[in-house]
């Protein structure tokens, strides 16, 4: 029974490699999901990639996500300092998440070691890069459970 995952990227996310590639890489966002998609495809995995600058679409989108996705892996950006709405989504659907972050945000500002989802987290991954994401897909091939919703 294969997993799916949805990996969901937040609010500038879709500018990835584009700016400020000393922090970010010079990976754009678009190369991040294909590579993903190929290398979950390899350990039977379908990623489902979703990106919106827009906290309202991206806790709709985790909503609409239950009992379809066996586990979430999630760069929420900005998001991830200010977001209350998208950690209770989080918790009220119940899937399992990864939070993941490009940079590593405990290395930059002081408002940037926060995250309202850190401790709901499966894992956190911070600071590969977007390596982070390969791992992510990986950690999740081992770790998130199949899902009764996706026989
Ligand atoms: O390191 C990350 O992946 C992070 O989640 C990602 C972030 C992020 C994501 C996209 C853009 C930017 S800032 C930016 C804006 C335009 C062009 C390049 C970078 C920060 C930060 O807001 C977070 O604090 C950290």
């Amino acid at each position: 029974m294969a997993q799916k995952i949805l990996l969901i990227n937040g609010p500038n996310l879709n500018l990835l490699g584009t700016r400020e590639p000393q922090i970010y890489g010079s990976t754009t966002l678009n190369d991040v999901v294909k590579q993903a998609k190929i290398q979950a495809a390899e350990l039977s995995i379908q990623v489902e990639a979703f990106q919106s600058n827009h906290e309202g679409a991206i806790v709709d989108k985790i909503q609409a996500a239950r009992g379809e996705v066996d586990g979430i892996i999630i760069n929420p950006g900005a998001f991830t300092h200010t977001s209350v709405a998208i950690r209770d989504a989080l918790l009220g659907v119940g899937i399992p998440f990864v939070e993941i972050h490009v940079s590593n945000v405990h290395a930059r500002e002081q408002w940037r070691r926060h995250s309202y989802l850190s401790d709901k987290a499966q894992a956190v991954i911070c600071g590969l890069g977007v390596f982070g994401y390969t791992a992510a897909i990986e950690f999740a091939a081992k770790h998130m459970k199949v899902n009764a919703g996706t026989s």
